[in-house]
């Protein structure tokens, strides 16, 4: 994960107190020789994708990158968005006068506070801060609001303080890197053989997937300690108290429909700002246009209406419609949706493939590629342009590797899908479990170029596979790629097909839900249409895009009691101070909801509900949502939490028994304990019974004494503090780095 995907924990208030016009000098102090690079060539990067004539200082393009944790594109962003505030009010505005304009009772404060005492202030600013939450919010929307209505008479416009708060709501201000580590609340910036041949999707029998494992002969995985750097930003720390959380998608996971058009200007134009300050309050349109004559008399007119106007408590309790979700979505006949992982051995192509069929689908425009192919040509990294869609964060780019899942929605005909890019690279796995645990299939790629298929058996590429099977995921589609790279030889396709079918049905898959197509990412062959290279003209199948339309989808959990594991908890915008985003593994639930988070077992109200990014007053099963809620602190929620309903809650357990495919020797032994988005330590405590592969019977004889890879056996696991977990919640164990096992808790 990219360092600045941490600033979204970060408090702008925190920053604002700090903040003396530059880099604090202690900090500067701080700076590591690396960090001092990092500020040193994305200061030129950014001078050089402004231009000569943007007038800035380097200084505060570091500041900016700073807060950005040195990525470039948001530094671009912010300085572009705050050009064009500055250029639509004409008045100059410099983070100096936002700090003075937002708070002089601050300036004050801190003036009269001890700078040595930093912690404290520190400490104290959060509480004060977290309990002035939503006062503060309601209080920029008005403060916005009062602009406005001086401004209607033309000859006054919202100031500095307006605007930086504004740009606070909207997450454009400067945040605090102090606050990033482990703050649960975060600040938002926020496919096959031919046609007739192949087998079509369908179901796969769940309980013979653990045991159909155990015949596998399974490459160990690699050992060793995941590297520092993976360690420090997947946040691999032994002994957290609860379960700790894989780094976030980037943004707001559900919310993006193409975040690579959305670059541009990420940050609300000024038009934006006044037009949802005017729509968050009580009826207030925007106002025709006046003459010249009766003006004057208007604005006073309008200035009484907008003194009557306030932004709604923000905390009020919604009141819920009491709908029948259930009778609501059979109504509602949506399209179906359906989101997908994409898998595979690092370098594979995952990525490429991803943006070629975003950008043969024309969700990411001709302009966006081009710009990537510039930028990344000048890293010299020119191949990975079209990999740019999906790996935004600046490590990434640089190291030409994905970290995080990417997130991407895209929309056809038929379908509504959410692609979840998992990173390749062995130190990511728990990121890639993160993804697998929200997906519905999977697009499992392969390298087919010379000696890239056989390293990546011996890499993640059957790892991989195996733990998406453990996760429940039953259908696959092999998407044999590069074939460019060798021709588009049919004698290769026809080889890795072979060795891949054998493994996968194996590893517990049931053909007919595996399909397989040739093609090519980066030249874009059999990805969204047909190729077009005449070597390719043996394969007459349909191209990927095809298959992943071919998708069913299973029967939703609708009926059953509500859960929701949230992957990311933010601020949601002016009027919403604390949002979660997830998928709903089961129920259904409506605006006005109470809910219970576990394991705090404090309460919030569902004050608004968006699915796909579109506000709705109820979500089901199986949908991506974000709820915006109500009636909580926002130090109540992390992600990871479940949410339930206070009727039917989610019991918190310290020991669970579990039946285990083993990847590794299990014995007594620690282990972190991995579901979805978080993990959290545990030990495996007994291994009580070997069970029979096929039937999953308990085998006679003494109590194992050591669990051999790709054998199943029933162990009992026990966790430091208690977790959300119930019978039927699937677990990964991993210890060191390395995937240990999988399993269903019983
Ligand atoms: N010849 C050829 N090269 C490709 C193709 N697809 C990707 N590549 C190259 O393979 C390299 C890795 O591509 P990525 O898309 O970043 O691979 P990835 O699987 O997403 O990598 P991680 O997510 O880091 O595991 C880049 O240099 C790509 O240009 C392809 O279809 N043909």
């Amino acid at each position: 994960m990219s360092r600045h995907k941490l600033v979204k924990n970060l408090d702008l208030d925190e920053v604002l107190d700090d903040y003396d016009g530059g880099l604090d000098e202690d900090v500067d102090e701080e700076l590591a020789p690396e960090d001092r690079e990092h500020l040193r060539r994305g200061t030129e990067e950014v001078r050089q994708t402004l231009g000569a004539d943007f007038n800035t200082s380097n200084r505060e393009i570091e500041d900016t990158l700073y807060y950005y944790y040195y990525d470039v594109p948001k530094t671009v962003n912010y300085l572009l968005s705050k050009w064009s505030i500055q250029r639509y009010f004409r008045a100059p505005l410099t983070w100096k006068d936002q700090k003075a304009n937002t708070g002089s009772k601050k300036s004050k404060k801190k003036a009269t506070e001890p700078k040595a005492d930093g912690k404290a202030q520190t400490a104290a600013r959060k509480k004060e801060n977290r309990k002035s939450q939503n006062e503060e919010t309601a209080t920029s929307s008005g403060s916005l609001l009062e602009s406005l209505a001086a401004g209607s008479t033309k000859t006054h416009h919202p100031g500095p303080a307006s605007i930086a708060k504004s740009q606070e709501a909207e997450g454009l201000g400067r945040s605090s890197k102090k606050q990033a580590k482990g703050q649960p609340y975060q600040e938002s910036q926020g496919r096959p053989t031919p046609a007739s041949s192949r087998p079509a999707l369908g179901e796969g029998s769940e309980e013979s997937a653990v045991s159909q494992l155990g015949d596998l002969k399974i490459q160990p995985a690699p050992t060793g300690s995941p590297s520092g750097f993976a360690t420090a930003i997947l946040g691999l720390e032994k002994n957290r108290p609860c379960f700790s959380r894989t780094p976030a998608v980037p943004g707001m996971p559900f919310t993006i429909q193409n975040v690579a058009n959305s670059k541009a200007f990420t940050g609300p134009s000024p038009d934006d700002v006044v037009l949802k300050a005017q729509s968050s309050s009580k009826g207030a349109k925007p106002a025709p246009k006046k003459s010249e004559k009766n003006a004057e008399e208007e604005s006073e007119h309008l200035n009484g209406h907008l003194k009557t106007l306030s932004i709604g408590d923000e905390n009020a309790k919604p009141k819920s419609k009491l709908l029948n979700v259930t009778a609501e979505h059979a109504k509602a006949k949506l399209k179906k949706s359906a989101n997908f992982v994409v898998i595979g051995h690092v370098d594979a192509g995952k990525s490429t493939l991803m943006g070629r069929l975003l950008h043969d689908l024309q969700s990411v425009d001709q302009r966006t590629i081009d710009k990537y192919r510039k930028e990344s040509g000048r890293l010299g990294k020119a191949s990975f342009a079209l990999a740019w869609v999906l790996d935004q964060g600046t490590e990434e780019r640089e190291r030409g590797v994905t970290i995080d899942i990417a997130n991407f929605q895209f929309e056809t005909e038929t379908t509504k899908f959410t692609i979840l890019d998992a990173p390749g690279h062995q130190d990511f796995v728990p990121n890639m479990i993160a993804g697998a645990s929200q997906a519905d299939f999977a697009i499992l790629v392969i390298d087919a170029s010379t000696g890239g298929f056989e390293s990546g058996l011996k890499g993640q590429t059957k790892e991989h596979a195996l733990l998406v099977r453990s996760m429940g995921v039953q259908r696959v589609i092999v998407a044999i790629n590069k074939l460019d790279a060798v021709q588009w030889s049919q004698d290769r396709f026809d080889e890795i097909s072979q060795q891949i079918l054998a493994f996968l049905t194996t590893a517990g898959f049931m053909p007919k839900n595996l399909a397989f197509v040739p093609c090519s990412g980066l030249a874009g062959g059999n990805v969204v249409h047909k190729a077009t290279d005449s070597l390719a003209s043996w394969y007459t199948g349909e191209p990927l895009l095809s298959l992943l339309e071919d998708y069913e989808p299973t029967e939703r959990a609708i009926e059953k009691p509500l859960r929701l594991t949230t992957d990311d908890v933010f601020r949601g915008g002016v009027q919403n101070s604390l949002s979660v985003s997830g998928r709903l593994d089961a129920g259904t639930l409506q605006t006005g909801e109470s809910l219970l988070i576990a394991p705090v077992s404090h309460t919030a109200t569902i004050k608004g509900i968006e699915v796909n990014a579109e506000p709705f007053d109820w979500a089901v099963a199986g949908q991506n949502v974000i709820l915006h809620l109500a009636d909580v602190d926002p130090k109540h929620l992390r992600p990871g939490d479940v949410l339930c309903s206070p009727s039917s809650p989610i019991q918190s357990i310290k020991s669970f028994a579990v039946k285990l495919l083993a990847f590794e020797h299990i014995m007594p032994m620690h282990c972190e304990v991995h579901r979805g988005r978080t993990h959290a330590p545990g030990k495996i405590a007994k291994l009580t019974a070997l069970l029979d592969k096929g039937s999953g019977a308990r085998l006679k004889g003494k109590k194992p004494r050591l669990i051999q890879p790709g054998s199943v056996a029933e162990v009992l696991v026990e966790m430091e503090e208690a977790q959300p977990l119930e019978t039927g919640n699937r677990v990964i164990l991993r210890e060191g780095g390395v995937t240990i096992g999988a399993g269903l808790i019983k």
